[in-house]
């Protein structure tokens, strides 16, 4: 997917066995590719999001959601470098972070269960994704992951339709983000002409794997707020007397 306007930088020759469809060190001698300020949104707002969690004393498992989902810190290291070493930093981060979600998810509505077995199926997959680190094996695998979370929240919100617009909003942004990073990386020959665009607004508009990083980032955000507004009810409602 690397174009062939690549320059040199502070992080020497690409190690990844990644290199997406941004020019290399064309903005910045220290950054590879410039798109990884995008993964800010799944840095700050995720830790905000951990820390009210915390003081609102919800369960640990949202809390370990928000935090799951600061797998931007990864990614703005791959993107950053290009290193082998930040990539699996990137790619291992996200396959635990959705096992956490899918946790949650499967103990929905039951406050503070644990689910022993769930654990043991979820620590082996991630595990097998660990060992066998193959970036096409580790897309496919977070796919799925995200496919039973998507299959799990359109259930959820047949019984309670009230949380009908928040899951819907949360898997149609999700799903542009994924549909921006399947153009990327398809169409990245065509894309590297935007280096001739007459103003920075375009060549920033079509950085399309940024806009993956800040859609997936806020869909994913919005579906940590869904089985939160899912639980909270529950959390707070007072048994009648
Ligand atoms: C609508 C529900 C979505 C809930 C998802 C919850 C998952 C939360 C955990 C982490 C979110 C992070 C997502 C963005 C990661 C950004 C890092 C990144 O860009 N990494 C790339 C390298 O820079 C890496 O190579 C990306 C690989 C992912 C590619 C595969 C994506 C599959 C998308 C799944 C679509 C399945 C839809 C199924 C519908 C039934
Ligand atoms: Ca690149
Ligand atoms: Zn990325």
């Amino acid at each position: 997917m690397a174009p062939s306007v690549d320059r040199q930088g502070h992080w020497g020759r690409p190690t990844s066995t990644l290199d997406w469809c941004e020019e290399n060190y064309v903005v910045s001698y220290y950054i590879a590719e410039f798109n990884t300020v995008s993964n800010l949104i799944m840095i700050i707002p995720p830790i905000c999001g951990a820390i009210q969690t915390f003081r609102d004393g919800l369960e640990f498992r949202y809390i370990c959601s928000f935090i799951g989902l600061t797998v931007g810190i990864g990614s703005w290291c791959f993107h950053m470098t290009l290193l082998y070493e930040m990539q699996l930093l990137d790619e291992l981060p996200m396959i635990y972070s959705t096992c956490v979600f899918v946790y949650c998810y499967e103990c929905f509505k039951q406050e503070k269960t644990i689910s022993f077995f769930l654990i043991a199926l979820l620590l082996l997959f991630s595990i097998s994704v660990t060992v066998w680190k193959e970036p096409v094996f580790h897309q496919v695998m977070y796919g799925a992951l995200v496919a039973c979370l998507v299959i799990r929240s359109v259930f959820i919100v047949t019984v309670y339709p009230w949380l009908r617009p928040l899951c819907y909003t949360s898997l149609g942004i999700f799903m542009l983000g994924f549909l921006l990073w399947n153009i990327d990386n398809i169409f990245c020959d065509s894309l590297a002409s935007r280096q001739t665009l007459p103003s920075g607004v375009g060549v920033v508009l079509t950085q399309f794997h940024a806009w993956w990083h800040i859609l997936t980032g806020l869909g994913s955000y919005l579906h940590i707020l869904l089985f939160l507004c899912g639980v909270w009810p529950t959390l707070h409602m007072e048994p009648q007397k």
